[in-house]
């Protein structure tokens, strides 16, 4: 883990969370200390006193559980280079459980248990830090404090001596003080780190498909200001057992806002491996045929289509297949996302008597994407596209057919290449649920090496679900 300055140099993606997400993230806090109160296991506690004339009293506490936990409201505040200050009031939950007690001297001794029943009214306040540990957000809430407004004992029964109550009343509310406080805040610290790590594992599989996944654990520790928590994360792509290295990002707090709620920094220094790891994975590999081929050469050229393509199309079985034939180049700026790609293109029928097509088009296209409708939208603009070389079997094919498969490449292939790519990744991140989620007006927005994503939400209410089955797992 580094010092956040000189992280800013290793880190490909940042996430920044403002003070309305929280507010929003807060909503469902009192659910996730819920679930920190009742996942808590507490021990057995004994104690003894000796007493006049009854000779030594012990006694042993047994069984707590928590029942009939509500929580009232949370308050938290963001301090700057400090950590997040949380306010939970009006807590309030009925303990019950067994005191197990025996007394008198060796000749006659008397033993009993009597189940018991506490109600109780609590405040809690968590001072929680985020810190960088082993690669994740790690979150110490120790600085944690529990006041009992009420604390009201009722035996089984009572039907125990008045001297007996008001000794268990003492031992029991003391008791239940020190195990609650001691267990809750312990809890509230295993839940925070098990919810740090849920954030954690979620982002990564939301950013892995197969052998292709990104390393996204923390360079440094989270950045808390009063109106947001920031966090940076290395960003390296690995593919099989490469993985990817950042040369120099240029991430600055500045270049991102305050105005909306959730902001994702990527920097060109993750995309690009990721498209290359996508190369390697041969996920830029198409083949097309039938009736989808032929609907594609139905769109309009303003050059003759040569006869070596019309025969081919002719042809039930002709195939298409085209490859990326060399590593992508991805560079971001202002106007959108330019990417170099070395497209190889094959036509080849399975009637012998007709003769192949096969062409390299060097194609450079600036892209902007967009998220609408629970959907991603690529949109290309041809820049750049050369065709290398063209050969009808091995003859090669002249300027009149090169000119026709520019301009084929430039309005058949890039759309329908773009086509391709758009349901892939809408399917690929909905695979990870993002569909699920509330995501409210988001924008891409390029920048000079960097994409920005932000945008506002709803409470994800499936992760809360996924989240609370884990705690009480
Ligand atoms: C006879 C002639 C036959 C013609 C047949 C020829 C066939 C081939 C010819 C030419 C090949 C054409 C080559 C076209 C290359 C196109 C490359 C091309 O399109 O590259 C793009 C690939 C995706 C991407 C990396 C990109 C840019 C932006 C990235 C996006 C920015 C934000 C996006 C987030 C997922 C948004 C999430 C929003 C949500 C609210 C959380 C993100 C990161 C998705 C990936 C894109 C560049």
């Amino acid at each position: 883990c580094l010092d956040p300055a000189s992280a800013y140099r290793f880190t490909g993606t940042v996430c920044r969370l403002t003070y309305p997400a929280a507010a929003v993230l807060n909503e469902k806090t009192t659910e996730v200390i819920q679930a920190a109160f009742q996942h808590a296991k507490y021990p057995s506690i004994q104690g003894g006193k000796s007493l006049p004339l009854i000779g030594k009293v012990e006694y042993g506490l047994h069984n707590l559980e928590i029942h009939n936990l509500s929580i009232g409201k949370s308050d938290f505040e963001l301090r700057e280079n400090d950590g997040i200050g949380i306010d939970i009031s009006n807590v309030s939950a009925t303990f019950k459980g067994t005191v197990k007690y025996g007394y008198g001297s060796w000749l006659l001794r008397v033993g009993q248990s009597v189940d018991f029943e506490i109600e109780s009214q609590i405040d809690l306040v968590i001072n929680s830090k985020l810190y960088c540990g082993k690669g994740r957000v790690a979150a110490d809430t120790s600085d944690c404090y529990l006041t009992f407004h009420k604390l009201k004992l009722f035996l089984q029964g009572d039907r125990e001596p008045g001297w007996l109550k008001r000794l268990f009343t003492e031992f029991i509310t003391f008791t239940v003080k020190l195990v609650v406080k001691g267990q809750i805040c312990k809890e509230i610290n295993t839940v925070a780190n098990i919810l740090a790590d849920f954030i954690q594992e979620t982002a990564e599989n939301f950013l892995s498909d197969g052998d292709i996944g990104v390393d996204i654990s923390v360079t440094s520790a989270p950045v808390i200001t009063s109106s947001y928590i920031e966090s940076y994360h290395k960003g390296l792509a690995h593919y099989h057992d490469t993985k990817a290295h950042i040369n120099e990002s240029v991430f600055n707090p500045a270049q991102l806002t305050q105005d909306r709620m959730l902001y994702f920094w990527i920097s060109d220094e993750l995309m690009e491996p990721l498209m290359t790891a996508a190369n390697a994975d041969g996920r830029f590999v198409r083949n097309i045929s039938g009736s989808e081929l032929k609907d594609l050469f139905k769109t309009e050229l303003s050059n003759p289509m040569p006869e070596v393509v019309s025969k081919l199309l002719v042809s039930d079985g002709t195939v298409l297949r085209t490859w990326s034939s060399s590593v992508p180049s991805l560079r971001t700026t202002p106007e959108g996302t330019t990417v170099g790609a070395n497209a190889a293109v094959e036509l080849t029928s399975t009637d012998p008597d007709i003769p192949s097509l096969s062409f390299d088009a060097d194609v450079k296209v600036i892209v902007r994407a967009s998220y609408a409708e629970k959907k991603l939208i690529l949109k290309a603009k041809p820049v750049q596209i050369s065709i290398l070389k063209a050969f009808q079997d091995a003859v090669q094919l002249g300027d009149t057919e090169v000119t026709y498969l520019t301009e084929a490449v430039e309005k058949i292939g890039i759309p329908v290449v773009i086509s391709y790519l758009e349901p892939a990744l809408t399917d690929l991140m909905d695979e990870q649920g993002l569909n699920l989620f509330d995501i409210i007006n988001p924008e891409v927005l390029p920048r000079d090496g960097y994409v920005v994503i932000q945008m506002d939400f709803g409470f994800p209410h499936h992760l809360l679900v996924e989240f609370l089955k884990r705690t009480l797992e």
